[in-house]
């Protein structure tokens, strides 16, 4: 009887399971079938797979580790013709994606219909934050987390880091000295995590774990829990289901956690003190003394909202206020780390592709800092603000990050948020995502002039002239009230390194190397062989990989040669 009952309710639930899934999938098909009557330009589509078959002719002439922007981007070039295209991967992802590659779709969707990050991204994103974050929290939470954070990577407080940012690239160039001296060949991208993960580190927690030197277990742990990480977009089942996952990211965020509370608390013990001298001195301070990390400024913000004498009477932080301000920091320490180590990464490619452009760079410097670039740190440790005079090599990062933009920007679409491309097709986005597909909009012929070569003197162009950027058209950081809050630190950083780096080295790519050894070496060598003709992605051999955020293919292998002094330009 009761093993009766038992079956009776499996087989309900089984029943009830399947009727939603069979609901939601005849929901998103008929509504993909709906678009496609109305015009909609897609690839072929088939009630039963969707669009899974259309994307094969692009994966098949493309690596097959390219990033899926790569793909969208490409397939945006033959569909996308209008601005947009439809892109249906149920039961993968829930939703059809309405892909974009014009500025003026992408300006309807964040700045006139300000939609927002779809829900799923706060499951995908616990992992490595631990909760609600910048990035996950709807506009009511966010607003007033967004202001208490917004000091910390302002203009003003992002140039006080830059001794401290002097200090990371002056160990950066000495472990690619140290490589150089070697002769050997290496990945690149090895060196310039660690400098873009000691650097944010060091700005949102005050705090210098030394990371280009030796072992940490917060960064570890961090690396570690991203490479564990699915994104929602792996198309290897096993990757996206792999039972292990949540036991070993379970261990790596109570590693992350312990040292983010750790740190936070630190940060109030400091300023508490500092607040406790100036009562005592009879001054009414409560700002914290003299560190300007985010968190230090986040805490100076928050209390004064809360009214600090409460806050400082206690023995530990407002719980509140340190769980939230963890998984904030867990996110900076994220986002902040890979995307800047990417585009370090490819602005040296580029300038090493392009001797003139290399060459304008290194004449920026020398004007600015002289002849010597020995002595150019310790005039940017005095000066900071000389970094504002190096318009060109700002010049040369904005174009990297437009020819190889870290991201994309995805939106969930709103019933009456209608888009309209310049054909006069009109697009109500309720029950679709809005994928706005940065290196697509970027390099849209039909938007840019010459938009595939690497031409940083068009972001010095005057308004008129032809070369000038169309509006909305640079999407690296995105528009709106979310942008990226980041982006202030990524110029002064990338150009600090620069300023070291580019009169120092000469960097070539080795792709050349690599793909040698690998054909001759060992099993590889068959893969390698059978792959060969798809390892490049628009001509591009360093190609963008990655499930989440994108990285240098192989890790960007290469060699690196000290410059001799008399190789270097005069000023
Ligand atoms: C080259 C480096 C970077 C690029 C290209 C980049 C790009 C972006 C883009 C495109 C967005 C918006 C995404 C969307 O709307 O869906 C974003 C948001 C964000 N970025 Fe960055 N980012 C970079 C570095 C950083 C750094 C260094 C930080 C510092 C911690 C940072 C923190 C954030 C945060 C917190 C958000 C969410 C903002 C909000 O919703 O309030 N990013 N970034």
């Amino acid at each position: 009887m009761d093993y009766k009952i038992v079956l009776n309710v499996l087989s309900f639930w089984l029943a009830t399971c399947l009727g939603r899934i069979f609901y939601t999938g005849y929901k998103s098909r008929s509504r993909v079938r709906e678009l496609q009557r109305a015009g909609i330009p897609m690839p072929k589509w088939s009630w039963w797979t969707g669009h899974m078959l259309a994307v094969k002719p692009f994966a098949d002439r493309n690596p097959s580790d390219a990033h899926i922007n790569a793909l969208a981007s490409e397939m945006a070039e033959e569909f996308g013709k209008t601005g947009m295209y439809l892109l249906d991967f149920w039961p993968l992802a829930p939703a059809p994606f309405l892909v974009v590659s014009d500025p003026k779709l992408a300006a309807q969707a964040i700045s006139k219909f300000n939609l927002p990050r779809p829900k799923e991204f706060e499951e995908t994103f616990r992992a490595i934050t631990g909760g609600p974050n910048l990035f996950t929290m709807m506009e009511k939470e966010w607003k007033p987390w967004r202001t208490i954070m917004t000091p910390g990577f302002s203009s003003g407080n992002v140039i006080t880091h830059v001794p401290r940012l002097v200090d990371s690239a002056e160990i950066f160039i000495d472990k690619i000295r140290e490589q150089a001296l070697k002769g050997e060949m290496f990945c690149l991208e090895e060196f310039t995590m660690r400098f873009t993960l000691e650097v944010i580190i060091k700005v949102t927690l005050g705090t210098d774990m030394d990371y280009q030197r030796g072992h940490n277990p917060l960064a570890s742990a961090l690396r570690n829990q991203v490479k564990w990480q699915t994104f929602g977009n792996d198309l290897n089942l096993w990757r996206r289901w792999n039972p292990l996952r949540p036991i070993v990211q379970w261990y790596n965020s109570r590693i992350m956690t312990r040292y983010v509370r750790g740190e936070l608390q630190k940060r109030f013990d400091e300023a508490k003190a500092a607040n406790r001298a100036a009562t005592d001195a009879g001054i009414s301070r409560v700002k914290s003394p003299t560190s300007k990390s985010v968190i230090a400024l986040a805490l100076d913000a928050y209390t004064s909202e809360k009214r600090a004498e409460k806050l400082w009477g206690r023995t530990a932080i407002d719980e509140h206020f340190a769980t939230i301000a963890s998984y904030q920091i867990r996110l900076f320490l994220f986002v902040g780390h890979d995307s800047t180590s990417s585009t370090l990464v490819y602005t040296l490619h580029l300038l090493s592709q392009h001797p003139a452009i290399l060459a304008r760079l290194r004449a920026e410097h020398a004007s600015v800092f002289g002849p010597d670039p020995s002595a150019a740190a310790a005039q940017l440790r005095a000066q900071p603000s000389l970094l504002n005079e190096l318009t060109y090599s700002l010049a040369v990062i904005q174009e990297t990050l437009r020819l190889f933009p870290v991201a994309s920007c995805m939106r969930e679409g709103r019933a009456g948020a209608v888009l309209s491309d310049a054909a006069g097709a009109s697009v109500d986005t309720g029950g679709l995502f809005v994928w706005i597909m940065h290196m697509a909009t970027q390099t849209n012929p039909r938007v840019w002039p010459r938009p595939r070569e690497f031409l940083p003197e068009r972001w010095l162009a005057p308004p008129g002239d032809a070369l000038c950027p169309p509006p909305d058209a640079f999407r690296a950081f995105e528009h709106g009230p979310r942008a990226c809050i980041g982006q202030k630190l990524v110029f002064a950083e990338i150009r600090t390194a620069l300023v070291l780096v580019a009169r120092t080295f000469d960097i070539r790519p080795a792709y050349d190397e690599i793909d040698w050894l690998k054909k001759e070496k060992g099993w590889l060598g068959s893969m390698a062989s059978k792959k060969e003709g798809v390892k490049h992605f628009r001509g591009e051999r360093a190609y963008q990989i990655g499930r989440g955020g994108t990285y240098p293919s192989e890790g960007y292998p290469c060699r690196v040669t000290l410059l001799e002094a008399k190789e270097r330009p005069e000023p």
